[in-house]
This record gives C-alpha cells, sequence and structure tokens, in this order.
C-alpha cells in the first residue's frame, strides 16, 4: 500500500491506474478506523480495481465547541489495519493541502442538510460537502463508498453530486452501506472509544429504545408518542440531552408525522457522557 501525502503524488498514481483501464473506489474517512470503516473498505474491493481510501480529520466540519482537538488520531494503527485489508493507497493530505492560504470556498447544500445534524451543528454539512467534493476532485473516483449510520451525511453528498455533475445521475457511484453494529446493538463509531465502560453498557440503550419506537410506530402508536416515549427513555437511561428524535422520508430528510408509502427513517442524536451519538434505522408501513 502505498501512503500519499501530496496532491501531485496522488495524481501521478491515479494516472497510472486510468492509462492501465483500472477503476477506482474511494472511501472517505476521518480515520480511528474500526470494523464499520473497514466494511466499506472491503465492499469497496468488490466493486473496483483499485481502492483508496483517505484519512483527515477535517476541521471545517467542526463546531467550535467540538471536539476537532480531542478526536482520536490513530494514523500508524489504521495504516496497518488498511494494508492488510488490501487497500491500494491511503491518501492523508495534511491541512494546508486541503486548505491553503486563503482558501474562500464552500458547498452550501440546502434543503437535505437543514434539519438534524444540519441544525444542530452549524456549518458541518457545509463543511463536509466542500472536503468531499475535494476528495473527489482530487481522486476523480468511479465510486465512493459511505455508511448509512451517517444517513443524512450520505443523502447531502448524493444531493451535492447530482447537483454539481460530480457522478453520472443513475449510477450506484455514491454507495451506502449498511450500519455495523457491535453485538449489544451499538453502531460502531470513533467516538465510542470516548465511552467509560458505564456510559458505555448505557449507550446501548439507543438502538433498543429506537427498535422499541419503530415497533410502536409501525403498530399504530402516534409518532409523537412513540418519539416523546423513546426520548424519555434515554434520558432516564443515562442520556443527558436528546439533540433530534425524528420521523423523516428517508431521501428528503423532510419531517413526517404519520407513516408514509415512501421509505422512512427514524432518526436519532443524544449526547451520553459528553459524547454526542447519532443512529437512524428504517421504519416500515403501518401494520
Ligand atoms: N458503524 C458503521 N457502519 C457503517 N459505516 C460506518 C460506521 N461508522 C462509520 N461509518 C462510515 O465510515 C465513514 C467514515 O466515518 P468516520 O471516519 O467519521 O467514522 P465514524 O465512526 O462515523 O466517526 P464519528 O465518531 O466521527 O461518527 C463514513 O462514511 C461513515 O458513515
Ligand atoms: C465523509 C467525511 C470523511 C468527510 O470528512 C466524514 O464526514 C466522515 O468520516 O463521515
Ligand atoms: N461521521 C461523521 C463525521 C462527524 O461527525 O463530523
Amino acid at each position: 500500500m502505498q501512503s500519499i501525502h501530496r496532491l501531485d503524488l496522488l495524481r501521478t498514481s491515479i494516472e497510472a491506474w486510468r492509462d492501465g483501464g483500472e477503476t477506482i473506489a474511494l472511501v472517505p474517512t476521518m480515520g480511528a478506523l474500526h470494523e464499520g470503516h473497514l466494511t466499506l473498505v472491503r465492499e469497496a474491493r468488490t466493486k473496483a480495481d483499485r481502492v483508496v481510501v483517505s484519512i483527515f480529520v477535517n476541521p471545517t466540519q467542526f463546531g467550535p465547541n467540538e471536539d476537532l482537538d480531542a478526536y482520536p488520531r490513530t494514523m500508524e494503527a489504521d495504516a496497518k489495519l488498511l494494508e492488510a485489508e488490501g487497500v491500494d493507497a491511503l491518501w492523508a493530505p495534511d491541512a494546508g493541502t486541503m486548505y491553503p492560504d486563503g482558501f474562500s470556498t464552500s458547498i452550501a447544500v440546502d434543503g437535505v442538510s437543514a434539519d438534524f445534524c444540519g441544525a444542530s451543528r452549524p456549518g458541518h454539512f457545509a463543511g463536509v460537502a466542500t472536503v468531499v467534493c475535494k476528495l473527489f476532485n482530487q481522486v476523480q473516483p468511479d465510486i465512493a463508498l459511505f455508511g448509512e449510520k451517517d444517513w443524512q451525511q450520505l443523502a447531502v453528498i448524493r444531493r451535492m453530486a447530482r447537483d454539481l455533475d460530480l457522478t453520472l445521475p443513475d449510477a450506484d457511484s455514491i454507495h451506502g452501506v449498511p450500519t455495523v453494529r457491535e453485538a449489544d446493538g451499538l453502531a460502531l463509531s470513533s467516538r465510542n472509544r470516548y465511552l467509560d465502560e458505564t456510559a458505555r453498557r448505557q449507550a446501548a440503550a439507543l438502538p433498543a429504545a429506537m427498535r422499541e419506537a419503530i415497533g410502536k410506530i409501525e403498530g399504530g402508536t402516534p409518532v409523537a408518542d412513540a418519539l416523546a416515549e423513546l426520548e424519555a427513555t434515554l434520558l432516564e437511561g443515562g442520556f443527558t440531552r436528546v439533540d433530534y428524535a425524528a420521523l423523516a422520508d428517508a431521501a428528503s430528510l423532510q419531517r413526517i408525522d404519520a407513516l408514509p408509502d415512501r421509505p422512512a427513517r427514524l432518526l436519532v442524536a443524544a449526547h451520553i457522557q459528553g459524547t454526542r451519538l447519532i443512529d437512524n434505522m428504517p421504519v416500515g408501513p403501518r401494520r
């Protein structure tokens, strides 16, 4: 595996692969890799000849009081994991490469960005869209893979790619991978490592309460009641704040208060022991 830190060297590798007629998959990450990331990598290997994984802790997607400084940085261990997975290139640019002096551009994706994490983390999705657009331009992949754990992020990136002609409109080139979970149901996340043993055990209440709420909604309980019970369960179970717990149209991310015929999603962000966890699950049609 090549570890690449300079854009000109990345371009040289990309051009050589292209000249050889090979296809390229990109897996963007912020490092601190776990089985969720490695699942994306394994799927990427089945979809393209070459796999590039980027690791960049992107400052512009963190708010002023968020965990940019504390975010785990484990580059050496990450590189070993990626090497073992047969990744072709680790693209690890520094902040100066991504944001050269005078950097003045930002991509705002309206609509899908507005609610949920967009509301509780102002500026977050502009930071994500801008850095992902740059990564796409740098790597020029045939396919890019993202986790469904960050459901709204996936919707924002799909919208941006379609709006800015970054991919062909009908191709599955922004590929979503189902959330990988621990045995107790908690979605794998780099931020889980902030939790002590007690908070980690309590955190499993999040997916459990979500499954319970989905059962109620699918069984006919009014959505508002099921969501209020979900929030109360979390606050009784060790969570200190719920940023949102909502039912939304799975594609447009518009809030809905009753089950539609189209696919819907239950989305939650909640804080435990100072750590903000997010999760989402599909909600089926009313029984
Ligand atoms: N449990 C998971 N299952 C599937 N994909 C995941 C999972 N966790 C992260 N990913 C995906 O990996 C990619 C990189 O995510 P990132 O590096 O931010 O890791 P993370 O674990 O989501 O970290 P964070 O704690 O910042 O949420 C994203 O596309 C993300 O959706
Ligand atoms: C897509 C991403 C790598 C952009 O920094 C990040 O938001 C993430 O890891 O999900
Ligand atoms: N996986 C999403 C990155 C973030 O929370 O900033």
